[in-house]
């Protein structure tokens, strides 16, 4: 299947033009000689003409012949095709993923306080995320508009706290990430969302824990809306 990024200008294309951009071609023309260049994209000549005829046609590259070889430079078209894929690189690997969600307090079934209690979770809490949590979850009931930005949060990495079991039973993972907490009154830091593999809770509901009592720190109540940042 041809791959094309429009006007004739597909990936064979964009790699000779990333190869003169790195020959300098960016801020100014470079002298360039098609065998050479056929010989670093282990092409023939006839190829490596056909490719620059093609940038320039696209409008991506600016040519000039002159008697031993040509004088080419990129165009402003051609510079912002070479910064797209660089942003989307930079997507790739320099995620700095972070997602706003907001929902207001509400009281759950009085549950996260024994789990968040449980020894077999503490000890990894203490040495996983560096502070003990307080007896609890702090529970939010999101907005439409944030359960579905919730999906989002799986582009950050969150830190695992193990299963576990019991003489009695299995206790399932849960994963934790970091976010800071910001109510009417201020904004607290650090806290984790905490999203237990095994739940009573749907999309909804979001569990927060933190060091400290949040209702106290923050001074809040059922009904109140906070904005949960969360990110690397
Ligand atoms: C660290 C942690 C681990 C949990 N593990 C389990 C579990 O193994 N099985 C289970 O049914 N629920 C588990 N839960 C979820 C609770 O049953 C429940 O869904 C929720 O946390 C209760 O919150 P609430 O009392 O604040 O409403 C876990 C909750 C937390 C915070
Ligand atoms: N860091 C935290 C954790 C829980 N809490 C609150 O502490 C109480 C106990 O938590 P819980 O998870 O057992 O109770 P519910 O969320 O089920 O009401 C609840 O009122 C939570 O809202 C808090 O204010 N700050
Ligand atoms: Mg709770």
């Amino acid at each position: 299947m041809a791959e094309s990024t429009g006007q004739g200008v597909g990936r064979d294309e964009l790699a000779t033009l990333k190869l003169l951009a790195l020959d300098g071609a960016l801020d100014e023309s470079a002298k360039v000689s098609c065998a050479d260049l056929a010989e670093r994209l282990d092409a023939s000549n006839q190829t490596a003409s056909r490719r620059l005829q093609r940038l320039e046609d696209a409008g991506l590259l600016a040519r000039d012949i002159v008697s031993d070889g040509q004088e080419v430079e990129l165009t402003g078209d051609g510079e912002r095709r070479l910064q797209s894929e660089y942003a989307d690189y930079r997507r790739i690997f320099e995620s700095d993923a972070s997602v706003d969600l907001t929902g207001v307090v509400t009281s759950g079934m009085g549950e996260g306080r024994h789990y968040i209690t449980l020894p077999g979770y503490m000890e990894q809490f203490i040495e996983r995320l560096g502070y003990e949590p307080f007896a609890g979850t702090l529970n939010l009931e999101l907005t439409a508009e944030s359960v579905r930005k919730r999906a989002r949060m799986s582009a950050i990495e969150p830190v695992t706290i193990e299963g576990w079991e019991d003489d009695e039973r299995t206790y399932g993972p849960a994963y934790c990430y970091p976010a800071s907490i910001e109510g009417s009154d201020g904004e607290y830091e650090p806290a984790h969302v905490i999203a237990p593999e095994r739940t009573h809770h749907g999309e909804e509901q979001l569990e927060v824990i933190a060091p400290e009592k949040l209702r106290e720190v923050l001074e809040l109540a059922d009904g109140d809306e906070v904005i949960v940042h969360v990110s690397e």
